[in-house]
């Protein structure tokens, strides 16, 4: 039987709904129950290692994670790891994992949409779900996974997209990579390749602003004053910004504080298609960095990530063409 370590890292899976309706988080884990009737899928042990709502996550707290992860792997031989986690940013958990944890034991991240006494609760599904999918031989060297609703995605394409409804995590434009079903766990496609920076801390400060129309260059310059090591700008389109907000990037870059370029829409990618002032080519003309897909959170990771190995704009451009 194959050994599984499920660790907790707190969320809306570990909540109660009280008699006014608030959803909070449980001293006592309501997954036990869950846990014991695990045995006739896998040795389950677990590891209660946080118990937080999803917002108060970190990046410093997700490079704790990993390192507690390859801590109980090395202890323990484990053959796949499930991590509960609250779903509001479940996807940069499971993205910044990804990127750092360079095996091929499968580690599976879910949560919640509804707390663990509401009607429909989804948690229990969701973990037993996940244990069966870290428990199967053909997740094996698959990077990290995310498994809500019966569905399998990987940690790069998958997004919260609903914020309430059980079926909230998709992958825009790739959709799952497989499925759970009563009688099994299947894969049908997988990522063509995976991308690893294996770092152990993130020390720089990176940003992320949204682009709207309109938009001026005075909040550019008030994030700039902070200091900060990087900028993510989540561009109109194919990678499109107003023209206002060129002079501000302009000295960015002259600063050598590299500006990593994400679309707005969910689909697609940005490119250097229109040549207008703001337009993709001339962003690409000042040394604005073009990505692959990426959304605007996990870019930032990303970015945080690939700083800590180059300050070179033309490696980190190579990194984020792949
Ligand atoms: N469904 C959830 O888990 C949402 C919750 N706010 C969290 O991320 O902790």
């Amino acid at each position: 039987m194959k050994k599984i370590l499920v660790l907790h890292t707190g969320g809306t899976i570990a909540m109660q709904e009280n008699e006014h309706g608030a959803v909070q988080p449980n001293v006592i884990n309501p997954l036990y129950s869950t846990i014991e009737s695990l045995s006739t899928i896998a040795s389950v042990i677990v590891d209660d290692y946080l118990n937080l709502p999803s917002p108060h996550m970190t990046p410093s707290l997700m490079i704790d994670l990993a390192r507690r992860l390859k801590e109980r792997v090395k202890e323990d031989q484990l053959d796949g790891i499930v991590v509960t986690h609250g779903t509001d940013t479940l996807e940069e958990t499971a993205y910044l994992l990804d990127l750092i944890l360079d095996w091929d034991i499968p580690v599976i991240i879910t949560g919640a949409m509804r707390s663990s006494n509401e009607l429909g609760a989804d948690g229990p599904h969701n973990l037993i779900a996940s244990v069966r999918v870290a428990a199967s031989d053909d997740a094996k060297g698959k990077g990290v996974l995310v498994v809500l609703n019966d569905e399998i995605h990987t940690a790069k394409n998958v997004t919260k997209t609903h914020s309430s409804n059980i079926a909230t995590f998709q992958s825009p434009q790739y959709g799952p990579i497989g499925i759970v079903t009563k009688r099994g766990v299947f894969f049908h496609h997988t990522l063509s390749k995976r991308d690893c920076h294996p770092v152990t801390q993130l020390t720089k400060k990176v940003a992320l602003l949204k682009t709207y129309a309109g938009m001026d260059d005075t909040i550019i310059e008030a994030v700039a004053a902070t200091h900060i090591d990087g900028l993510v700008i989540e561009a109109f389109g194919q990678g499109n910004v107003p023209p206002t907000i060129m002079p501000a990037l302009k000295t960015l870059i002259a600063r050598n504080i590299p500006v990593v370029l994400v679309s707005r829409c969910f689909n697609g990618v940005v490119q250097d298609t229109y040549a207008y002032e703001g337009g993709g080519r001339t962003l690409k003309e000042i040394g604005v960095i073009f990505t692959n897909g990426l959304n605007g959170q996990k870019a930032r990771l990303k970015l945080m990530a690939v700083l800590e190995q180059s300050a070179d704009h033309s490696i980190i451009q190579e990194l984020f063409y792949k």
